[in-house]
């Protein structure tokens, strides 16, 4: 983690309060102080979305994140704001410093209308402001919260959620019941996984970062968010080629017979990402096909003329042709499931002592394969979606959090890199590190699109010799294209388009 700059950090609840009660006790930062930089940083950036004058309800619960909303409502009465503020539990229970901001609040001469759930009248407001709960949720929201949420997400006004949207469990982004809706989501001190996980996506709206004064040795994240910005400081200079082979070579194995396509879509991905030495290794029964489509790119045939996919007596001859350069093995679209074929993949990766990204049917074969182990000294790249990380560690993936759970734990626990595709992607690390896409990549759990992700995660590898910013790059490279592709098209994608 040491390349991604601390606003990239995806925190948990637990994380938050550890990095609360450090600076508060150990670096000595009081959290009445930190409540009122919380709270300036919030007033600053709704002051800077509305019109003076404008009227904002806070919805406020009992803990410090009701705290967070008394001194944003404190800041903008002295602005000129009309302020609104609705309790939930009543002000009997306030946590310290909360009753302190709402004795400060009570300080001023200027008129605040102060009232509990019950007595609430619903009229037209300018803005709201979702004080209730933040990370202190501890179960499904209870009435009278649900209620207010109820009523919140009828209301057309924008919502600006402290913390954590209400309902919202901050590490997991799973719903507790029902959740504000939010079209901002003001998050203090560190951004949470939870916004980018399950629900949270859809919940979060526009997601703010307000740093607080925490410390960065007290800063333990759970995940890092990939960012185009960060990824490119963070990647060296590609040396200066002179020959197309000094970076070396991009071996694909791939294709059989019905399903070339994913051998075409995934060396042309290669070649979009200006590697020039690529090389598709071919059943030589599919040498034709790939004559016409692939006019660029060489190819290696194996075995006869009438064998359209591998088989295991094709090994020694593949294994002879990706020693001949030095350079990197793309192995699995569309080499189907035959058993013949199952036997072959699982014998290369027993046997090729060298970098190997792992993609579609190879990764099938691998699940099959007893007693898996990486070669001494190779290095090896996983990218399954949902249905093949599931297969390949014979678990249960109910949700994002368990995906996020389990990619972590068997990268570090099996040394290699895994790249876990859907919503969001998340790249695990053989040192424990996480890393998740903030954006829409559900696209590449489509058929083809994979294909299209595995060539661009190959040239990159090559490009820089880290699967890290392999993966990072080919997460980034695939989605603004396709999301160039859908500004310049409206309509459907195929994975050609990417290319
Ligand atoms: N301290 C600091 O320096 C800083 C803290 N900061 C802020 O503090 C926030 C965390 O504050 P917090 O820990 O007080 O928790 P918070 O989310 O306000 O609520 C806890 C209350 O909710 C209640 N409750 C729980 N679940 C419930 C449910 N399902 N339905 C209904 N009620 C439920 C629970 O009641 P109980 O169950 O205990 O009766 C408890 O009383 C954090 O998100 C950030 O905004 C920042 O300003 C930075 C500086
Ligand atoms: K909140």
């Amino acid at each position: 983690m040491d390349l991604v700059p601390h606003s990239y950090y995806l925190c948990s609840a637990e994380q938050s309060r550890f990095m609360d009660e450090k600076t508060i006790s150990e670096f000595g930062i009081d959290g009445f102080t930190l409540m009122e930089i919380a709270g300036t940083r919030a007033a600053d950036f709704i002051q800077s979305q509305l019109p003076s004058g404008s009227h904002g309800v806070f919805f406020c619960g009992k803990g410090n994140n009701a705290g967070d909303a008394l001194v944003i409502a404190r800041l903008l009465s002295q602005q000129g704001f009309k302020i609104t503020i609705c309790f939930l539990s009543g002000t009997g229970d306030l946590s310290p410093d909360t009753l302190e901001n709402l004795g400060l609040l009570q300080k001023l001469d200027e008129d605040i209308e102060l009232l509990d759930w019950e007595d609430f009248n619903p009229s037209a407001f300018d803005f709201i402001v979702d004080g209730m709960l933040g990370t202190g949720l501890n179960s499904d929201v209870r009435a009278p919260y649900s209620d207010a949420i109820s009523w919140i997400n009828t209301q057309e006004v924008p919502v600006f959620a402290l913390d954590v949207p209400t309902g919202l469990h901050a590490d997991s982004g799973l719903i507790l019941g029902t959740a504000v809706q939010a079209d901002f989501t003001l998050s203090f001190g560190a951004l949470k996984t939870g916004f980018y996980l399950n629900q949270g996506f859809d919940t979060s709206g526009e997601v703010i970062l307000c740093e607080l004064s925490f410390p960065n040795k007290f800063k333990k994240p759970t995940a890092a968010l990939i960012d185009r910005s960060w990824v490119e400081a963070a990647s060296p200079s590609p040396k200066r080629q002179k020959h197309k082979y000094d970076g070396g070579v991009l071996y694909i194995i791939a294709g059989s017979e019905g399903l070339t396509g994913a051998g075409i879509l995934a060396a042309k991905s290669v070649w979009s990402a200006g590697l020039g030495a690529v090389v598709l290794i071919t059943p030589k029964g599919l040498l034709e096909i790939y004559e016409k489509q692939l006019v660029q790119i060489i190819k290696k045939p194996v075995g006869d003329r009438d064998d359209v996919y591998f088989k295991e007596e094709h090994v020694e001859q593949v294994l002879d042709i990706i020693a001949e350069k030095p350079g990197k093995v793309l192995i699995g679209p569309g080499l189907g499931r035959q058993q013949e074929t199952i036997r072959f993949t699982q014998s290369i990766l027993r046997n090729f002592e060298g970098d190997v990204l792992i993609d579609a049917d190879a990764l099938f074969a691998l699940s099959k394969m007893e007693n898996r182990k990486r070669p001494e000294g190779s290095n090896w790249i996983l990218t399954p979606h949902p249905g093949e990380l599931k297969t390949l560690f014979n678990q249960e993936v109910n949700d994002d959090f368990d995906q996020l759970n389990l990619t972590k734990e068997k990268a570090r626990e099996e040394k290699i890199t895994l790249l876990s595709k859907g919503m969001p992607s998340i790249v695990g690390t053989e040192t424990g590190d996480a890393y998740l896409t903030g954006y829409e990549t559900r696209i590449f759990s489509r058929a083809g699109f994979g294909d299209v992700l595995a060539g661009k995660v190959g040239a990159y590898w090559l490009k820089y010799s880290s699967s890290e910013l392999a993966c990072f790059y080919g997460l980034l490279d695939g989605f603004q294209k396709a999301q160039q592709y859908f500004v310049e098209n409206s309509g459907s994608l195929a994975p050609i388009d990417i290319i």
